[in-house]
């Protein structure tokens, strides 16, 4: 195992990546800090009466936990009193928050993923997402309206059995374990790559009957293994945390899907472009893999709102692939 912190890996990363700048680098390192101080909240759990709902709907109309609340407060408070950030904006807040006028930069976040593994004391996350503000003076709520391709950073930090940060920086994708003996993120693991080929999906299969066809057909002939056209078993995984179902995929290959469904129609999805979709697409393309919304790339859509929702598909390209062109194909739909 190496003994290189995140703070020597970025340093490192400053001399070859032209867009890796002094101020980048300390906004990230800005997250990592606010990620260890959300890990040890979490470790805590009902000792600091850290479990339970706060009391409030987010603006999605979502209960939020207490450790929802409480993360996004320490990711804000941490990133603003650091200055690198001309604006954030969170899943858990309605409206972006103008930070430094003289910032390059702009984070967004969600700040607590998989809320409902909480109280069962199961795996959550944060994902994060770094753009570049083109013009100097204020942040408007515009700049943050980029396509995902457009990310310079992004990133997650599981919470499991132990704090892992996962990171691009545009160049790969490396992982960082939080030693809690000396409160760094020491590297892990480099240059994480996905197996094109899986027998593993995961999907939320409760919303059976209310998704398109292709969807259906793509899980019906996993379902049917050895006997169906597949001519191979697969196995299902469904973590609830995007994170985890994530950090599976990225290391061990899979396929995870959270597709359009009728359930309700006026909802494009349940994930969330900004802080969920984006972040993520960018660290599975980075790592051989393939995003998708059946319909296009995910770095290629172009948002219309901070709290816009997509359908995602993320993992494995071969199995990626074939579910986009069910949907192309008139006979799935
Ligand atoms: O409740 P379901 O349908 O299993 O959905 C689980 C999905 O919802 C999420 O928890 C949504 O994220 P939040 O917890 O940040 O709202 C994903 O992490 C996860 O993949
Ligand atoms: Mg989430
Ligand atoms: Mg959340």
């Amino acid at each position: 195992m190496s003994n290189i912190t995140l703070n020597q890996y970025l340093l490192d990363r400053q001399q070859r990546l032209a867009h890796l700048t002094p101020d980048l680098t300390q906004l990230i390192v800005q997250v990592s800090i606010a990620c260890k101080a959300i890990s040890a909240a979490l470790h805590k759990g009902a000792l600091a009466n850290m479990l339970g709902s706060a009391g409030s709907d987010n603006v999605q109309g979502e209960v939020q936990k207490k450790l929802d609340v409480v993360s996004n407060v320490l990711l804000m408070d941490t990133v603003l009193s650091g200055g690198k950030v001309a604006a954030l904006a969170s899943e858990e807040m309605d409206e972006m928050i103008a930070g430094n006028d003289d910032a390059k930069y702009l984070l967004l976040f969600d700040p607590l993923d998989g809320s409902s593994n909480i109280d069962i004391n199961m795996s959550v996350g944060t994902i994060f997402s770094i753009l570049q503000q083109d013009h100097a003076g204020a942040a408007r709520f515009e700049d943050f309206m980029q396509e995902g391709r457009k990310q310079v950073t992004a990133g997650y930090v599981l919470y499991g059995p132990s704090t892992m940060l996962v990171l691009t920086l545009g160049d790969g994708v490396d992982v960082f374990t939080l030693d809690r003996d000396v409160g760094e993120f020491i590297l892990t693991a480099e240059r994480l790559s996905i197996p094109e080929d899986t027998q593993e999906f995961a999907i939320n299969s409760s919303n059976t009957r209310h998704w398109e066809a292709p969807v259906k057909r793509y899980i019906d002939e996993c379902i049917a293994g050895k006997t169906g056209i597949r001519g191979k078993d697969f196995n299902m995984r469904w973590v609830a945390c995007m994170v985890g179902d994530i950090h599976r995929i990225l290391t061990r290959g899979g396929i995870f899907m959270y597709p359009y469904d009728l359930k309700d129609p006026s909802k494009a999805g349940r994930l969330r472009l900004m802080y969920e979709a984006n972040p993520m697409g960018m660290l599975i393309e980075q790592a051989g893999g393939a995003a998708s919304t059946g319909r296009q790339p995910i770095l290629d859509v172009k948002p219309n709102d901070l709290h816009q929702r997509i359908p995602v598909i993320l993992g494995s390209k071969n199995e990626v692939e074939r579910l986009v062109s069910y949907h192309q194909d008139p006979a799935s739909v």
